[in-house]
């Protein structure tokens, strides 16, 4: 009996009860469901990689990454794409095939690149010749022969927040659609001795809604691949269309179901081929959002409340900007509840705050809630992607753990982190630590 009513009042999320979970591992509290994760995988599967043949799907680890989430990916098939040492180093640890790696980024450093060669990642999509010839010389002082992609910037906008808008042609990432730059990177692989050009990229951006840009970028690529095989003779083996497919946050979010972009890019790759009389490449896209958003949860604890009369409700949690720096960012929104209130109506209007020393430090305004006290739950939906991977220690304060949730079951994936954690890292010069003379010394 007890148990059903608190059923009635309590969130769930992956058969857990989120009050019992916030109780046991305290708050602020990164929950991920496995099996909504896994859902996207299965999307993947049945809508993409079942259905069209010759076709690859990596998962854009920047999004969300652990060495558990590396299992969890490999175990779906799904690949993985890396933009730093760092992720990089998580996937090999993990046991990650990293034949089934694509290793990304605008600047990878010669440590970072030596890494990828040494651990025979599957591709790199070489941003710019600065990186295409120290690449050239890692792989020929390993003795390898490594396959390569080239990142074009298509010149292509989609409508999103600008910070998360990639495809424009005034952007750090890819190689400018200028005649002289591009020839000269194709030359240039094609001659390398230890590099094998298997073809282009392009990433449009994150949190898009719209197939039409994907065509549209394709478009430009078809022209640069007729291009390449009119001056080298080169024929594209593959082609990456990237990511950014939107989720939903809050009301005016559209998002569409893979499948709305994924057979629109198949249908315009065939038309394009056909036309220039070539095989159809390899087709890869790299979601990340898409596969996590959905699947996180951020659970805190409600602190003080400050009401001003006629201007708005502040209420704080135990959490902020350094867990979930979106809002501040990109002005991103989200939804949440009271978590220990949902049979109750939706009476009051509230501002969650965030306890940074930032007045920016706002994590949802204007949200409808139940009345509030000190000590209720706040359930902020669809945090998966880019909280825990962008989380900071802001004002000193220890990043939250991450729990696995899965069927009712819970398993802590990350622990929290402790002051000692903050400190770990730290040496205090010797001259600093000399203690200041005892007073009797001085006299
Ligand atoms: C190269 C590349 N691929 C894929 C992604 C994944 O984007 P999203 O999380 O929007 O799917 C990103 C991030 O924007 C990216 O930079
Ligand atoms: N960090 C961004 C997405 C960046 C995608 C990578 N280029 C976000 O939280 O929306």
């Amino acid at each position: 009996m007890e148990n059903e009513s608190r059923k009635k009042k309590h969130l769930t999320f992956g058969g857990c009860d989120t009050i019992a979970l916030a109780e046991k591992y305290g708050t602020p509290l990164y929950v991920m469901d496995e099996q909504k994760i896994r859902s996207k995988c299965r999307e993947i599967q049945e809508n993409f990689l079942g259905k069209y043949e010759n076709t690859r799907a990596v998962y854009a680890s920047k999004a969300f990454l652990n060495m558990t989430m590396c299992k969890i990916i490999e175990s779906e098939g799904i690949g993985l794409d890396v933009v730093s040492g760092g992720e990089l180093f998580t996937a090999i640890q993990a046991g990650f095939p990293t034949q089934d790696i694509i290793f990304h980024g605008n600047n990878k450093s010669y440590e970072e690149l030596s890494l990828a060669v040494k651990y025979d990642v599957g591709r790199v999509v070489v941003d710019n010749t600065y990186e295409l010839e120290m690449l050239q010389k890692i792989a020929k002082s390993n003795k390898k022969k490594v396959r390569i992609l080239f990142r074009i910037a298509p010149g292509i906008e989609g409508s999103t927040h600008k910070y998360i808008s990639t495809g424009q042609k005034d952007s750090k990432f890819g190689i400018p659609l200028a005649e002289d730059q591009l020839n000269h990177v194709v030359a240039f692989a094609l001659k390398a001795s230890h590099l094998e050009l298997m073809g282009f990229h392009f990433h449009l951006g994150s949190q898009l809604f719209e197939n039409g840009i994907y065509v549209a970028a394709l478009d430009v690529l078809a022209k640069l691949m007729k291009d390449m095989k009119e001056r080298y003779g080169f024929v594209s083996k593959e082609l990456n269309a990237g990511g950014g497919f939107g989720i939903f946050y809050v009301e005016g979010d559209q998002p569409k179901p893979l499948r709305y972009f994924t057979d629109q890019i198949m249908e315009k790759v065939k038309t394009i081929c056909h036309e220039m009389g070539v095989p159809i490449p390899q087709v890869i896209i790299e979601p990340g959002r898409w596969m996590v958003a959905e699947a996180g949860l951020t659970l805190y604890t409600i602190g003080a409340i400050k009401d001003i009369p006629g201007v708005r409700t502040y209420v704080s949690v135990d959490g902020g900007m350094p867990d979930n720096p979106r809002p501040a960012l990109y002005s991103a929104k989200y939804q949440a509840d009271i978590a220990n209130k949902m049979n109750l109506e939706k009476v009051q209007k509230i501002t969650v705050a965030g306890k940074c020393c930032e007045t920016g430090d706002i994590l949802i305004w204007d949200l409808m809630v139940p009345p509030v006290k000190s000590g209720d739950i706040l359930a902020v939906y669809n945090t998966g992607a880019y909280n825990y991977s962008m989380a900071s220690n802001y004002n000193r304060l220890p990043r939250p753990p991450v729990v696995l949730v899965n069927e009712g079951i819970d398993h802590v994936i990350v622990r929290r982190e402790t002051y000692e954690d903050l400190l770990h890292r730290e040496e205090v010069p010797m001259y600093l630590q000399k203690k200041v003379k005892e007073s009797s010394e001085i006299i």
